[in-house]
């Protein structure tokens, strides 16, 4: 039997090995980590996903016994995970985890570190990878990475590989990011950075490419000569929480277009790949960002949420949460109308809008085609026609649909949209992972197709600092929307045409 031919178009697609690997959370008894890290952990250990040998270490500013670490981050797991653990999975999981306090910029805190991992590789009878996951606040991205180099930790030594995964933001403008990269890559190579955006991991995000590159029927039409706009939206009903020392420094620009929604749209646009090898991907993503201009000011909106209601309840504006100054200036709604100057999308108008506080809890892509040139049904006949829709819902159904014209039945010809729907609970009937699962997985493994490399970052910052700056400079009273509704009617303003804002 003769063997299959090797298919080059399948590099990026094998599955690397993953490497005997001790994990080092920093930050690790911190929100996030409680949340997400943990619990995604635990169910990559459910699966049997983690390599047979795989060591957690905890690092983190409060003085604390390795067992009392050991047994908070199982507390943790058991409030957060998606599945109920089981004990003895938890147990194997957390039976050596390490805990090292100290503060960031403590040298004796990287001794103290090196020693447990020197004991890890001890104990392998071999040098182990390393993974260090920077889930601290930004100010310390450069002081960890910078101080593990001086300890040495960042150097692979024989078979070792050493990679650093940063949590967002990477940096609050464009300068702060080119800074950001320079002080990193002068540690470590690129090859060895991770730079988190969590909306990568998600399925149904990654579903976009399988839809758009697996299916031959629908790439023909992806271009400006079928579709009239794009719509981006990236809704939340929640409010800031306990979150306003973060929030009101970031606001929805910076917090969620500048990252999240710019990757759903280089994702929506970017050229088919040569293969899916991490840096073919992210350089067709960085050719769309080059031909995106920062918007001009009638093609941006911001607003704030007033008081009003969420799930029946009534909820504080955004300047009553506590923790938000008196004088805050954040935006907790952006709107923009970006374009992709290029041949395939010149002319295509893209809007983008994201706001906390809104009616629901909605993420997804409305991709509205050019109506039909010609109606042949009589103006009562097509009065129900409207143009196709294919939308990709991220969250909270995560499918993909399609609008169609159907015929009503009945003796007259009379039209109305009807929708083709897919929806992933029913057609795989399993739950997806957590976004962060597959990160964690993908980084300690070394495949980065999934993480945002340097000049992405920073052409994301590119389109973005302009706009930061302008919003910044100018003191004019935010537009208010009440929480609970579909946002503020100014944000119409940007669309061109007869476009409409899809409701939330
Ligand atoms: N929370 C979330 O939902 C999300 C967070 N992120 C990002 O993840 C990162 C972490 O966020 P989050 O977990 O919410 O932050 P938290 O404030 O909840 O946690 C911070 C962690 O850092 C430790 N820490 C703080 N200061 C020092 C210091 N000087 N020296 C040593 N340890 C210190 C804390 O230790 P101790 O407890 O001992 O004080 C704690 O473990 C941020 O970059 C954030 O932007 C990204 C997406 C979502
Ligand atoms: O990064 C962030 O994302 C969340 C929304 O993430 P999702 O996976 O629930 O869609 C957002 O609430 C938060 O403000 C932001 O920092």
């Amino acid at each position: 039997m003769s063997e299959a031919p090797e298919n080059p178009l399948a590099k990026g697609l094998e599955r690397l090995p993953v490497h005997p690997t001790v994990l080092v959370i920093f930050g690790a008894t911190g929100d996030l980590a409680k949340r997400k890290l943990l619990p995604a952990l635990y169910n990559l250990a459910h699966e049997g996903a983690l390599p047979e040998r795989f060591h957690l270490i905890g690092v983190s500013r409060r003085e604390k016994a390795h067992e009392d670490f050991a047994a908070e981050a199982a507390e943790a797991i058991r409030s957060f995970s998606r599945r109920e653990p089981d004990e003895k999975v938890l147990e194997a999981l957390l039976a050596e985890a390490k805990y090292v306090p100290g503060t960031f910029d403590d040298e004796s805190v990287y001794r103290g570190l090196k020693e447990q991992l020197d004991a890890f590789d001890e104990a392998a009878g071999q040098p182990l990878n390393r993974a260090f996951y920077l889930s601290t606040a930004p100010e310390f991205f450069p002081v960890i990475v910078e101080a593990l180099g001086n300890e040495e930790l960042t150097k692979a030594a024989g078979e070792r590989e050493v990679r650093v995964i940063i949590e967002k933001p990477f940096g609050t403008t464009l300068a702060e990011a080119q800074d950001l990269n320079q002080r990193v890559l002068s540690v470590l190579d690129e090859s060895q950075v991770f730079r988190i955006d969590h909306y990568l991991g998600k399925e149904t995000v990654q579903n976009m490419l399988a839809f758009r590159f697996a299916n031959s029927m629908f790439e023909p039409l992806f271009n400006r000569n079928f579709i009239d706009n794009v719509q981006i939206t990236a809704s939340e009903d929640i409010g800031i929480g306990t979150r306003a020392g973060y929030y009101d420094h970031a606001g929805a620009l910076r917090d969620l277009v500048q990252n999240h929604m710019l990757q759903l749209l280089t994702l929506l646009c970017m050229e088919p790949p040569v293969d899916f090898s991490a840096d073919e991907v992210r350089s067709e993503k960085v050719k769309v960002l080059h031909s995106i201009r920062p918007p001009h000011r009638d093609a941006t909106f911001r607003a704030r949420y007033g008081p009003g209601t969420a799930a029946g309840e009534d909820v504080p504006g955004y300047l009553q949460e506590d923790g938000v100054p008196a004088d805050s200036h954040t935006e907790t709604y952006a709107a923009l109308r970006l374009h992709v100057e290029n041949w395939r999308w010149a002319g295509v108008p893209f809007y983008l809008r994201t706001g906390k506080r809104l009616a629901r809890k909605v993420t997804e892509i409305a991709v509205t085609f050019k109506p039909v040139p010609h109606l042949a049904f009589g103006s009562e006949g097509s009065v129900g026609v409207k143009p196709n829709q294919l939308i990709f819902t991220m969250q909270p159904n995560e499918g993909v649909s399609m609008s169609l014209g159907a015929k009503i039945p009945g003796t007259r010809m009379r039209i109305r949209p009807v929708n083709m729907e897919f929806l992933y609970g029913t057609a795989f009937m399993s739950q997806s992972p957590e976004a962060y699962e597959r990160l964690i997985m993908d980084a300690m493994r070394g495949d980065a197709t999934l993480f945002t490399r340097n000049d992405e970052v920073e052409a994301q910052w590119r389109i973005i600092d302009p706009v930061v700056r302008r919003w910044e400079d100018e003191a004019e009273t935010l537009v208010e929307y009440p929480s609970g509704s579909q946002g503020p009617p100014e944000a119409n303003e940007l669309l061109l045409g007869d476009d409409e804002w899809r409701a939330i």
